[in-house]
């Protein structure tokens, strides 16, 4: 049965740091049992932090980075290069800086690229890229060993917004339009599909997510608040600073 832990920092940089930390060592415990580690990526300031400290360790040098496959958990459906794309952000503050196999550096398409303008047959694209790195025979997505998320304001997690069409969609990804945060227009992984991940790693800081998070771990339900519905398959993990922990529940602070 899958595990939920909550760990809580004392603000905003000692997070990005600690979960700077957990992150090579995920990749490198990954590496030590299967020979190779999948990291699915997230958007956000937060998230930013965490690659900039990644970045920043020269134990980041332990993993190696060519056996290391890198998705999106979502994107901002803009053009390659567009600084609003998370990928665009990743690669500046982690990705160009260590030496990645750009064939297994797998972000979710831009709306010039040659799916096209038009963000359905983006998401098609990602699926069909997702199938494409599964054993053959096997589920249509690959193993993800970690999955990392940032938590909206409103409880999204990647671009699945609450009480938003995105929840019907039983594909594993999704175009999204109507995003109440800009810009409207995104592809996401769907809950269905964040939740094959080994370990889900939701990532908040700020006393403006206090609200959400208390409310996902006191068991709001997915469609309202769709941090409450990603969850691992063997670990879920909160990581949060003390101002995004102010209201989570007293029989969580024991964990602490
Ligand atoms: O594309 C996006 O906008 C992100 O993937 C989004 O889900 C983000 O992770 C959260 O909104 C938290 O972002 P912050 O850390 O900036 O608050």
């Amino acid at each position: 049965m899958s595990e939920t832990s909550v760990a809580v920092h004392a603000d905003a940089d000692l997070l990005a740091q600690a979960v700077a930390a957990r992150l090579l060592v995920k990749l490198l415990d990954a590496q030590a049992d299967r020979g190779q580690a999948a990291v699915v990526l997230t958007g956000g300031r937060i998230a930013a932090a965490v690659y900039r400290a990644v970045a920043a360790l020269p134990a980041r040098d332990a993993v190696d980075w060519s056996q290391v496959d890198v998705w999106w958990g979502d994107e901002r459906f803009l053009p390659a290069g567009d600084p609003e794309r998370n990928e665009t952000q990743a690669r500046a503050a982690l990705l160009d800086v260590v030496p990645l196999d750009p064939a297994r550096v797998h972000p979710m398409p831009a709306s010039d690229g040659p799916a096209g303008a038009d963000p359905e047959a983006a998401a098609a694209g990602y699926a069909a890229e997702l199938a494409r790195a599964t054993r053959p025979g096997h589920a249509t997505l690959p193993h993800f060993d970690v999955l990392m998320l940032g938590v909206g304001e409103d409880g999204h997690v990647a671009s699945v917004f609450p009480e938003h069409p995105v929840h019907h969609d039983s594909r594993p990804v999704s175009a999204v339009r109507g995003s109440p945060k800009p810009p409207p227009v995104r592809t996401t992984l769907t809950l269905p599909a964040i939740n094959t991940a080994e370990e889900v790693w939701l990532v908040a800081s700020g006393a403006d997510k206090a609200r959400a998070v208390g409310m996902a771990l006191a068991g709001a339900g997915p469609v309202q608040l769709p941090a409450a519905g990603a969850q691992g398959v063997g670990r879920t993990l909160w990581l949060l600073d003390r101002a995004a922990a102010a209201n989570i529940p007293p029989r969580l602070r024991s964990l602490r």
